[in-house]
């Protein structure tokens, strides 16, 4: 499929910045603070959820200056549209998590059927307990399951669609330095 370039960067040109990046790097370093407290004798598995997760994962890591493995699980929904639908798994866990305490990583809790489909999976596996992160939390009344939230959330958005620190936008704006909402969206 042909991608309209321009269209792309007069998107980014148009887009509201919710977040900064100053305020995200400090939302992630609180998130980091509060999961060093909750977890840093857990020998945790850590798993970032591709692709959207890739930033806030990295990024988070380094804030959790404590033993813990890291790995990733490729599942998504969305493919390059503004709303979701069947979960297609790509990669699952491999990792033998039995017993194990897992922190599932993700950039958004949207509706939330990502992260709780990626959860019940953990438990299935065997996970003795199964924790979520996001960076972001998108208020609506859409969710999963009423009042779903993750364990750990770096910041509240309203109900637009976003984009940048690892959200997309047709597959582009990954690198966004921002958390910026479509225009008309
Ligand atoms: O809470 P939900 O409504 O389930 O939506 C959240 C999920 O949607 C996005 O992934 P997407 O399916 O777009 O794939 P991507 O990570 O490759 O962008 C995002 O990264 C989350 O994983
Ligand atoms: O608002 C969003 N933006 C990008 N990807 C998403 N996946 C779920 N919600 C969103």
């Amino acid at each position: 499929m042909s991608v309209d370039l321009d269209h792309i960067r007069q998107v980014r040109e148009e887009a509201d910045c919710l977040y900064n990046e100053q305020q995200i790097e400090e939302a992630i370093a609180n998130m980091g603070k509060a999961i060093t407290e909750q977890l840093s004798d857990s020998n945790p598995l850590i798993y970032c959820v591709m692709n959207g997760g890739l930033v806030i994962t990295g990024k988070l890591m380094t804030h959790l200056q404590f033993p813990l493995e890291a790995s990733y699980v490729h599942a998504t929904r969305y493919r390059d549209q503004l709303t979701g639908g069947q979960l297609n798994w790509k990669v699952r866990p491999t990792q033998d998590m039995k017993g194990r305490t897992v922190v599932v990583v993700d950039d958004i809790l949207d509706e939330g059927h990502t992260l709780d489909a990626i959860v019940d999976f953990c438990k299935e596996q065997g996970a003795e307990k199964v924790l979520t992160a996001v960076l972001i939390d998108k208020k609506h009344d859409r969710k999963a399951r009423p009042g779903m939230k993750a364990d750990f959330c770096g910041l509240d958005i309203e109900d637009r669609y976003i984009f940048g620190y690892g959200l997309d936008y047709q597959g582009y704006w990954r690198n966004a330095n921002g958390i910026f909402a479509l225009k008309g969206h």
